[in-house]
């Protein structure tokens, strides 16, 4: 029998294929959006109590909390610092039948359209003097308007891509050259994605999809594609003493509804107080309530959501996180210092953070044998610190 082909096809991401990626916060009207948004940028957009107080999106970026780039600051003592930054997105708030327009419904899915990733806040805080467009709080009922706000987009939208693809197919006929049949595949992928969609009533994202149909999903930037992140507002006091009834039922709702995806409980208004204390003060408050800021989780947790990792240089000049996607090789991951590095690709030296922690400096790694010099088919790791070696006077190549 033959060897088994070692060769693996590797599995393309849903998304842009971007290092420049987004996070959105999306929910219902006055459920803590923005006030979130500036508690976790220190930003200063409107958040006041009452519904549509955003339209327009703001965006904003916070750095990515990371130990091993902290210490690498130690231990490089550089004159700059640049971590990993995540950018947020507010986005205004969306209602009951916004895919048929309600509430500037289509403006505001179009921003949503255009993110990468979603935050998506519930309103889990029961406040008399928070106004609330459902009434009652319930926020199984709001999950649900929003999720499926979200689907019935993504469906119009399919549901258009179908009818215009199904015209030009059927005139194909039978048969037909290498275009046609390219043309027939696209076609019948998504009628299946619409299928999914409209018809099982599920997100895209949970769907287990071959790389050609990723390719395809990927030019239709549709929403339930995005990855979610549910975030819980709690009130502070059920955050301080880590209760509340809906919580329990909420996870439910998304092990039955959106299995996998993350829901990280917190309290807007907890968050932003702290926000504008000074570290002195936000340390004194941390202690005294006995529970960490959730900021720096969920921050990380957006970061991984986009499927963005990154890899350090370091040195005495500057320390610095580079962002790139998942399964990006070497001669790439150099192209986000600059192209001439991606061009005159010659090496990558890499050190892994651990070693170098443990062994305590470069020239330790390198005697112990763990300084590793890595070609044009590496794929980078999350954590990687790299030196590129390239030749700047190599031509450009034609494409
Ligand atoms: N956990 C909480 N407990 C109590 N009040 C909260 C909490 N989170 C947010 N709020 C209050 O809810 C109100 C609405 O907040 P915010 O403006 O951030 O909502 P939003 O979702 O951005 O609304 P919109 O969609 O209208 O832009 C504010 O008064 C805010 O202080
Ligand atoms: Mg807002």
């Amino acid at each position: 029998m033959p060897p088994k082909k070692a060769v693996k096809e590797e599995k393309i991401l849903l998304g842009r294929p971007s290092n420049n990626l987004k996070i959105g916060v999306v929910g219902l009207p006055n459920v803590g959006k923005s006030t979130f948004f500036n508690a976790i940028t220190n930003s200063a957009a409107a958040a006041e109590n009452y519904p549509f107080c955003t339209i327009d999106p703001e965006e904003s970026r916070v750095a990515v909390p990371d130990a091993r780039f902290d210490w690498l600051c130690k231990h490089y003592k550089p004159a700059k610092e640049i971590p990993a930054y995540l950018t947020v997105i507010d986005i205004a708030g969306l209602v009951k039948g916004a895919a048929s327009g309600a509430g500037l419904g289509n403006a505001f899915l179009s921003h949503v359209k255009a993110v990468d990733a979603i935050y998506h806040v519930i309103r889990a805080f029961d406040e008399p003097d928070v106004i609330h467009v459902e009434g009652e709080l319930d926020p199984l009922r709001d999950v649900e308007i929003i999720r499926e706000e979200l689907r019935l987009k993504d469906e119009e939208f399919l549901q258009k891509q179908v009818a215009e693809r199904e015209r030009d197919v059927k005139r194909l006929g039978n048969g037909g050259n290498a275009a046609d049949k390219a043309k027939k595949e696209e076609y019948e992928i998504i009628n299946k994605v619409y299928k999914w969609v409209a018809e099982d009533k599920k997100d895209v994202r949970h769907g287990v999809w071959s790389n050609k149909e990723v390719d395809v999903i990927n030019t239709m930037h549709l929403i339930t594609a995005k990855p979610v992140i549910y975030l819980a507002n709690l009130s502070e006091k059920d955050y301080r003493r880590k209760k509340n009834k809906w919580l329990p039922k909420i996870k439910a709702w998304i092990d039955e509804n959106t299995p996998g995806d993350l829901m990280i409980p917190f309290s807007v208004a907890f968050e932003y107080a702290l926000s504008l204390q000074s570290p002195e003060e936000k340390e004194e408050t941390l202690k005294e309530a006995g529970v960490p800021s959730m900021l720096p989780k969920i921050i990380v947790a957006g970061y991984s959501a986009l499927q963005l990792v990154y890899y350090f240089t370091g040195g005495p000049d500057e320390v610095r996180a580079w962002t790139i996607r998942k399964h990006t090789k070497a001669p790439q991951a150099a192209g986000v210092i600059h192209t001439d590095f991606e061009r005159g690709f010659i090496m990558a030296e890499v050190m892994k953070y651990d070693d170098l922690k443990e062994a305590g400096t470069d020239a330790a790694v390198k005697a112990a044998g763990k300084y590793m010099q890595k070609g044009k088919e590496y794929v980078v790791d999350d954590g990687d610190i790299i030196y590129f070696k390239f030749n700047v006077t190599a031509p450009a190549k034609k494409k």
